[in-house]
């Protein structure tokens, strides 16, 4: 069952009407659903079953802290990528125990703050971070957990701008430098080697690539352990996609189920996945408003309340997301649309030639908003970024409030 769906010609999310929502607190604005975040994480975790393993919801996905606060009364891991992604993780009530630091340019500053919360490891990208993470692990006299992240140099066949697996990409440790680099992370005294980890890619839909990924980190495993370097964690990062179109990506009970089975007869080693996009994608709607219709040369135009400050996916990716009307029923007469907002880009687009039967001031929501919708939000053209709304059930909590104009200058001032 989908938590936005319509009952009676009216999207709900949950047990709310999103016109509903949109009346009291007016669009854009996002909404999400506690229920659908908690299946898919639950997804996740139930197909793993009994191999001992840990869910590192990837945080840039949906940071926000209601969001965040879901997943952490579940028990959820987290994967971050900064030190302010620690402290929402932290407020939120998450076990920074259980968190999990990935990222290529991780500063001293984050890594003695990641130390002092006391998380469950670096993913370290390369030798120069290993030595830093060293030496600030020395200055503070502890031992730094530590994980590397390798490359098994699959192809993920997905967008190049979010393939992150391969020799090209700026990404992890090659293969070929792996021994040596763990042998290198071994010898140096404040590091405590624990994991090996990769990610090689986002929205994948198929899963042989991260079978692929798995079969060769394991024959890495071995070698090590051949060389008394004993891994105790695989984390196989996150990369599931999500059906935003004609896709059909493998269903995350599925996909977990097919890793843990390769991982049978290894007890002893902990599986780690940082599933982002496939938990917080399909639990989020953004909501906007038509404002006009107007009629190009060659196209017609829905010029919406949205826009890609909002949500930049299709414009920084042509990605494609489902728009559909909030209340289906419509005089209005079916056509080609291309749904565009205010700022002053060309390329600002929510969606091109999508057939909608829509006019001024009908509502639209922009389907699968839940992963990297607000969280890639900027303030471009000075606009205020949406409220978030998080549903649950009947109710309905403010976990965002939408940006006020004079909060757009904060901490800037004018020169005498
Ligand atoms: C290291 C790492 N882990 C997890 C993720 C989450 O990816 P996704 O949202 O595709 O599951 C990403 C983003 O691609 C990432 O770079
Ligand atoms: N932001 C991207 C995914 C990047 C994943 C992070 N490594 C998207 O919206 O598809």
């Amino acid at each position: 069952m989908d938590h936005f769906e319509y009952r009676d010609g009216r999207l709900c999310a949950e047990d709310v009407p999103v016109a509903d929502i949109a009346a009291k607190y007016g669009t854009p604005a996002y909404i999400y659903s506690r229920a659908t975040l908690e299946r898919h994480w639950h997804a996740f975790d139930d197909a793993i079953g009994d191999h001992p393993h840990l869910i590192c919801y990837a945080v840039k996905a949906n940071s926000n802290l209601g969001v965040l606060s879901v997943l952490a009364k579940l028990g959820s891991g987290f994967d971050i990528v900064s030190g302010g992604e620690l402290a929402r993780v932290i407020e939120a009530g998450g076990d920074a125990g259980k968190v999990v630091f990935s990222g290529v340019g991780k500063t001293p500053e984050e890594i003695a703050y990641a130390l002092d919360q006391g998380i469950k490891c670096f993913n370290v990208e390369s030798e120069p971070e290993l030595h830093r993470i060293n030496e600030v692990a020395a200055q503070k006299g502890c031992q730094a957990p530590v994980s590397l992240r390798i490359n098994p140099d699959v192809d993920a066949k997905t967008h190049p701008y979010i393939s992150t697996g391969l020799k090209a990409n700026k990404f992890g440790i090659a293969r070929e430098l792996a021994v040596e680099t763990y042998e290198l992370a071994a010898s140096l005294s404040n590091l405590n080697v624990i994991g090996m980890d990769c990610h090689i890619g986002s929205q994948l839909t198929d899963l042989a690539p991260f079978v692929d990924a798995l079969d060769r980190l394991l024959v890495l495993i071995d070698e090590l352990a051949d060389k008394g370097i004993e891994i105790k964690h695989l984390d196989l990062g996150g990369g599931l996609g999500v059906p935003y179109d004609s896709e059909t990506p493998p269903h995350p009970r599925d996909y977990a189920a097919a890793l843990a089975d390769r991982m049978t007869g290894r007890e002893s080693l902990t599986l780690i996945l940082e599933p982002g996009r496939a938990i917080a994608a399909n639990a989020g709607i953004l909501v906007t408003k038509v404002e006009f219709i107007k009629e190009g040369e060659e196209k017609h135009f829905a010029i919406v309340d949205a826009a890609m400050n909002d949500l930049l996916r299709p414009s920084l990716y042509s990605a494609w997301q489902n728009i559909i009307r909030v209340e289906q029923s419509t005089q209005a007469p079916r056509r080609l649309y291309d749904v565009v907002g205010p700022v002053c880009e060309t390329g600002d687009f929510l969606g091109r030639d999508r057939e909608l039967a829509v006019e001024a001031n009908d509502l639209l929501a922009v389907r699968s908003a839940g992963a990297y919708g607000f969280t890639m939000a900027s303030n471009y053209n000075s606009r205020c970024r949406p409220p978030e709304l998080l549903v649950d059930g009947e109710q309905v909590f403010v976990v965002r409030e939408r940006e006020k104009r004079k909060d757009l200058w904060k901490g800037e001032y004018k020169v005498p």
